[in-house]
């Protein structure tokens, strides 16, 4: 199976902000989820694969490339799609069409317009008269219709209902239905992830906290749950992560199964997405 995105050691430095070492692969036929709280660095390191910002150290490969040295090859297999619309309002989704059949050598057009049926996009509409579950289908059309291997996805579910969500997981999930295809999602809707995503990849302050397959996850780390005395008498070496409220106390395990062995007499759940970020993002080092 061919990897088809690997990230090595990947930084940048902002005046306030660092990308500091950041590693992660997608395997052809799967789904990679990118979770993270606002300002994690999930932007800026799909900004780096499409080596929009210039990176200060590490290597990104796509599809066995280097992502610079390569960039027009990779990019014409790449579709993307961003949380705004990065067609000028003013176009029409025809407009589109003729603009992108003559940046890329793979556009086809039926699939495109096929597509805009498929979502109910009019193609004489200005594009500032679409909703915003519009502009996103109409640019995962856009995306598509080039027939990318590699799709990426910047938080391009957040601000959709449920039922137009639902629609572009089940979108992706027919795409990577080609086992040569696969897809990078970031999100932090951890619901979405949690039902498509075969892998996730967490980032927190610019770092890879982990980048797991999903099923592992679920079946690995716990949560458990207990007031603050009790929770003091533990062995705090087992928890990854603790947050302390004033009723109940929650830790993170690294190991649910040993951590159940331990402490028979605990509530030791499977550690759902957002509460691992929650963990993560207000708790404390154990
Ligand atoms: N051009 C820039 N110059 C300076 N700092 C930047 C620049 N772009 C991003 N940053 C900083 O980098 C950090 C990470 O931003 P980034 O957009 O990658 O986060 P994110 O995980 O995508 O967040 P969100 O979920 O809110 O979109 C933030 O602190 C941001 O202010």
């Amino acid at each position: 199976m061919e990897t088809l995105l690997e990230l090595e050691g990947v930084c940048k430095n902002y005046p306030s902000f660092t990308l500091r070492d950041v590693g992660f692969t997608v395997p052809e036929g799967s789904i990679m989820g990118l979770i993270g709280e606002n300002g994690a660095g999930k932007s800026t390191t799909i900004r780096l694969i499409l080596n929009e910002i210039r990176r200060d150290g590490g290597s990104i490969r796509i599809f066995e490339k280097d992502n610079i040295k390569d960039e027009v090859s990779v990019k014409e297999q790449i579709g993307v799609v961003f949380d705004e619309s990065c067609f000028s309002g003013e176009f029409r989704a025809k407009d589109v069409d003729l603009i992108l059949k003559r940046v890329f050598k793979a556009w086809d057009r039926d699939l495109y317009r096929r597509y805009l049926r498929d979502f109910s996009l009019p193609p004489e509409k200005k594009i500032k008269e679409y909703s915003r579950g519009m502009r996103m289908k109409l640019g995962i059309a856009a995306a598509l219709a080039h027939r990318p291997r590699l799709l990426i996805l910047d938080e391009a579910t957040s601000g959709l209902d449920p039922v137009m969500r639902s629609d572009i997981l089940d979108l992706l999930l027919d795409f990577i239905q080609d086992e040569h295809c696969g897809i990078l999602f970031s999100s932090h809707i951890t619901s979405d992830l949690e039902r498509v995503a075969d892998y996730v990849t967490f980032l927190h302050e610019g770092q890879v906290v982990f980048s797991r397959a999903k099923d592992e996850l679920e079946e690995h780390l716990g949560l458990l749950k207990c007031g603050a005395s009790q929770l003091d008498k533990l062995d705090s070496s087992d928890f990854l992560r603790v947050r302390r409220g004033s009723f109940e106390c929650e830790a993170l395990v690294a190991d649910r199964a040993a951590a159940k062995r331990k402490y028979p007499e605990l509530v030791i759940d499977a550690a759902p997405l957002d509460e691992i970020m929650l963990l993560y993002a207000k708790g404390e080092n154990s």
